[in-house]
This record gives C-alpha cells, sequence and structure tokens, in this order.
C-alpha cells in the first residue's frame, strides 16, 4: 500500500492532538511515511512537536519522518495531503469579534453574523497565501480546509483558485448532528445515510436513512427530538454553551417541523433570543481559553514531562472525536477511492436546481481518488430559497470587499446578515471593525 506525506497547517491548533492520535489509528487504512506539523507560532508548534514524538515512538514507530517547523518551505515540499486549521488572529481576536458584535447589539459569534464576517476578512488573506505557499512546493496535493468560517473561505478559495479542484472544504458540524442522531436511536453514525443541503454552518437534513434496511428516520428523529435531549457523544458537548445550543434544538423543531436543521441555524433564525442570552464580559472565545485550550496545552505539557503516554491516563483510545475522524476519512476516501459520502462544500453547477450555479453549497458528495462528485439535490422550497440565498449574498458580497478593498459592499453585507440587518448598526459596526483588525485585514476604501 503508497505510504503518504501529510501536513497539519495550524500545528499549534487545540485539535491536532486528536488528529495525530486518528492518524495513529487509522495507520493500516491510511499508511504515512512522513507527518509533518506547520504553524507561524514556534512556541506553540515545539509544544505539539514534542507530544507528537512521544506519541509516534509508541503508537506509529513505522512513521519515517515528522517535521515540525513555522518554515512553510520545508513544510509545503513534497506532501500528498494538508489538513488546514489556522485561526488568524488566535482566539483573542475571535474574542474581539464577538464582544464588539455584542457591543453594538447584535449577536457575537465564531462563524455567524458580525463576528464570522470579521473573522473571514482575517482567514481569507492566510488561506490564500498558503495554498500559493503549498502550491509552489506540492502542486498536486489535497487541501483539506477546516479553517473558518468555512462558508466564506470556501466562496473565497472557488474565486481564487477556480481551476483548482483538490481544494476541499469541509465542516464537522452535520456529521457531529448525526453522532447525536445515532445516539438517540440506538445505532452508529455510519449505519445512516444523510440527504442534506444547504451553505455552511447554515442547512437542513431532508432524510436520515437507515443504510441497510433504507427506512427514513426522520419523522421519527423529528418526535424525538422535539424535546430537548442531553447530548454525550463529545466531552466538549458537556459545556454550558453547547449544552445550550442542543437543547434549543426542540425549540426549532417544534417551530419549523419539515427538516432537520443545522444548529447554527438558531443564531439566524432567532437572533434576539440568542442575543439576550449572550454575556458581553465572557464570551465562548473566553470560555474556550480557559477551557478547552488550556486544557489542551496543559495536557502535551503533562506528557511531555512524563515522557510517555501509554500506561498513563493519557492513553488514545478508538474515540478521538469526530473533528479529526472525519477529515482522516475523507483524506482516506482520496487516496483509497473509496467512493464514501460525505457532506461538502462544492459548487453548485445545478445539484440544487432552484439555486446559482456558483453558490458553495454544502450536500453529500462521493468522494473517490478523482475528487469530489456532488449528489443530485433538486428544488428547495421557497422559505430554505429565501434563506440560502439572502446568506449566500452576504457571504458573496463578503468576499468581493476583500477582493475589491471595498468597504461600500462590506457595509451592505453586513446588512444582508440576518444578524445584523440595519444599516446604521453595520456602518458603526463596521468602523470598530476595522480598528480592532488593522493588522489583518486589507484596507477597505
Ligand atoms: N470547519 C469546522 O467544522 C471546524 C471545526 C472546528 C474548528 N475549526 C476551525 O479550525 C481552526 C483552528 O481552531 P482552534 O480553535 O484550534 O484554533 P487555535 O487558535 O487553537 O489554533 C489555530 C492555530 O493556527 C495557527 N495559525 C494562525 N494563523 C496561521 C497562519 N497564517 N499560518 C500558520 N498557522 C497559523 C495559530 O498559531 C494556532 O496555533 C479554526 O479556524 C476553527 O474555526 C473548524
Ligand atoms: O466554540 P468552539 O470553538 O468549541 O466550537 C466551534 C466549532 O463548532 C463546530 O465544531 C465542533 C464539532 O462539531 C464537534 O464535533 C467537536 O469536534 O467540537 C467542534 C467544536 O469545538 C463547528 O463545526 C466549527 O465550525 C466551529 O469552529
Ligand atoms: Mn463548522
Amino acid at each position: 500500500m503508497k505510504e503518504y506525506a501529510i501536513c497539519i497547517v495550524g500545528g499549534g491548533s487545540r485539535y491536532t492532538p486528536d488528529m495525530l492520535a486518528m492518524l495513529c489509528n487509522q495507520k493500516e487504512r491510511f499508511p504515512l511515511r512522513k507527518i509533518v506539523l506547520y504553524d507561524n507560532e514556534n512556541e506553540r508548534q515545539d509544544v505539539v512537536g514534542a507530544y507528537a514524538e512521544i506519541l509516534f515512538k509508541e503508537y506509529y514507530p513505522e512513521l519515517k519522518e515528522l517535521v515540525y517547523t513555522t518554515d512553510p518551505d520545508t513544510a509545503f515540499s513534497d506532501i500528498d495531503f494538508a489538513l488546514m486549521q489556522i485561526r488568524a488572529g488566535r482566539l483573542n481576536m475571535r474574542e474581539q469579534d464577538e464582544k464588539i458584535a455584542i457591543k453594538h447589539g447584535c449577536l457575537g459569534q465564531e462563524t455567524c453574523g458580525a463576528g464570522g464576517f470579521a473573522y473571514g476578512m482575517r482567514s481569507i488573506p492566510a488561506v490564500v497565501e498558503i495554498i500559493k505557499q503549498i502550491r509552489e512546493k506540492s502542486p498536486e496535493c489535497w487541501i483539506l480546509n477546516y479553517s473558518n468560517p468555512a462558508a466564506i473561505v470556501a466562496e473565497a478559495t472557488n474565486r481564487i483558485y477556480s481551476d483548482d479542484k483538490r481544494i476541499i472544504n469541509i465542516c464537522d458540524m452535520p456529521i457531529a448532528i448525526m453522532d447525536m442522531y445515532a445516539a438517540v436511536l440506538g445505532k452508529k453514525r455510519k449505519d445512516l445515510e444523510p440527504k442534506y443541503f444547504g451553505l455552511n454552518h447554515f442547512g437542513w437534513f431532508t432524510n436520515i436513512y437507515d443504510r441497510e434496511t433504507g427506512e427514513d428516520y426522520l419523522p421519527r428523529l423529528k418526535e424525538i427530538l422535539k424535546t430537548p435531549v442531553d447530548v454525550q457523544t463529545e466531552p466538549l458537548f458537556q459545556e454550558p454553551s453547547w449544552k445550550a445550543t442542543f437543547k434549543f434544538m426542540s425549540t426549532m423543531i417544534q417551530d419549523y417541523d419539515e427538516y432537520l436543521p443545522n444548529t447554527y441555524l438558531q443564531y439566524y433564525l432567532y437572533p434576539r433570543k440568542m442575543f439576550e442570552k449572550q454575556n458581553s464580559d465572557y464570551t465562548r472565545a473566553n470560555e474556550v481559553m480557559d477551557g478547552n485550550e488550556k486544557e489542551t496545552y496543559e495536557r502535551m505539557e503533562t506528557i511531555i514531562a512524563l515522557g510517555k503516554i501509554k500506561g498513563t491516563e493519557f492513553a488514545i483510545t478508538e474515540d478521538v472525536g469526530c473533528h479529526a475522524e472525519y477529515i482522516v476519512d475523507l483524506a482516506t476516501a482520496l487516496a483509497n477511492n473509496t467512493k464514501e459520502v460525505f457532506l461538502l462544500m462544492t459548487e453548485n453547477k445545478g445539484i440544487i436546481e432552484n439555486l446559482d450555479r456558483h453558490m458553495m453549497v454544502e450536500v453529500p458528495c462521493r468522494v473517490g481518488s478523482s475528487g469530489v462528485e456532488p449528489l443530485v439535490v433538486g428544488t428547495v422550497p421557497t422559505f430554505y430559497k429565501g434563506l440560502i440565498e439572502q446568506q449566500y449574498a452576504y457571504e458573496k458580497l463578503t468576499v468581493d470587499a476583500y477582493l475589491e478593498g471595498s468597504k461600500k459592499k462590506a457595509m451592505q453585507a453586513l446588512v444582508l446578515n440576518r444578524t445584523v440587518v440595519n444599516t446604521d448598526t453595520a456602518i458603526a459596526l463596521l468602523e470598530d471593525l476595522i480598528k480592532a483588525n488593522k493588522e489583518y485585514w486589507r484596507e477597505l476604501k
């Protein structure tokens, strides 16, 4: 079996340790000769790198090469896959995004509304530059992007690298939701086959079929989920904000009982309610910095001090979470031509007949060694069409604003976002976001 070389871009991410564990677990199916970790911050990369040395010595002795570096030329030479998970501006800029939006009476959220807009304007140049550097060194490698806001990054990369069919944008939220469906049905996620349409963080499940019997569980799931369920599928979901998100799904299903919504629709369909729930002094960024990020780094530092993982409480298990699992499954499908179906972002091209052909939709796609083949959806009803078109216009205008350096388009994008709406708010918000993002955004005129 061919052995591959992969690079994790944003190697200092709090998601990297689980991804590395997943690569160890999957070595039979997806054998590797080289793993590269690349980050633009030395201090972070060195910690994850030192942790990876211990992990691979114990769990992946067959691996020929581990490289951890902040040099892009070293990182991107001779690789078959780049898994990208950068956070331009890190979590302290996420905190700014959230708090500036709240100050203006809007929802403060990482990927939705004004926060997602600000993050998008930082992510586009960073991701575009990294892709350019990767293509100089490894023109054929698969680039699998998780970096958020994925909808905006996908729109930008599709416009800027329109001929490059080896860039794939992916999100784990739909499968995290499917893990929850599987749990309440007493099944495994891989027993289920979804039909889904929409944009990233803005979509609906229309059917959940049993892969073996063909039964559609959607009616049963709607009944079950009208009552809030306590989701236990990921340790992270025990945090108060995730608990509240999954709990709120029941309200959405009671109000809209046609399809099953992505959790992120709560922000667009109930922006006032979501705004009222926020704590302007302590947002999700604070929760993550004080919680998951800190714990992840402390865990790696403890392991480095111990010098071992096996035989300790940190020994890796089969279950390393769906974020890592999904991206490694996707890489495996590309490498081994498995033709598995994934929910991915892809150019519409008629898959959803009554929507713009160039829209970056999130739909089921078959994946094999020749790439991504989206599966037909058909037409979508007026309510969903209206919502999607407005949200896509916001995403498109955000990318236009970046490409043209246009303040007018930036303002128009914000007005179109259902979490902002008012023109005076959009203008004031934009001024504050420009000031906060001086170091990251191109100049808007
Ligand atoms: N698509 C999805 O469903 C999904 C799911 C989870 C996380 N994410 C995304 O994954 C990313 C990582 O999240 P996190 O919470 O681990 O963030 P993090 O801040 O812990 O890690 C991101 C890493 O990227 C590095 N980085 C930033 N800019 C860089 C650049 N230009 N070049 C190289 N490295 C750079 C940072 O130094 C940091 O170590 C974010 O974009 C997040 O939104 C996406
Ligand atoms: O607030 P955060 O940073 O904890 O999460 C924001 C991300 O939420 C989704 O990803 C989930 C994922 O669905 C879940 O399975 C698990 O792996 O945790 C992730 C969050 O930490 C969402 O899809 C991402 O785009 C968000 O960045
Ligand atoms: Mn996502």
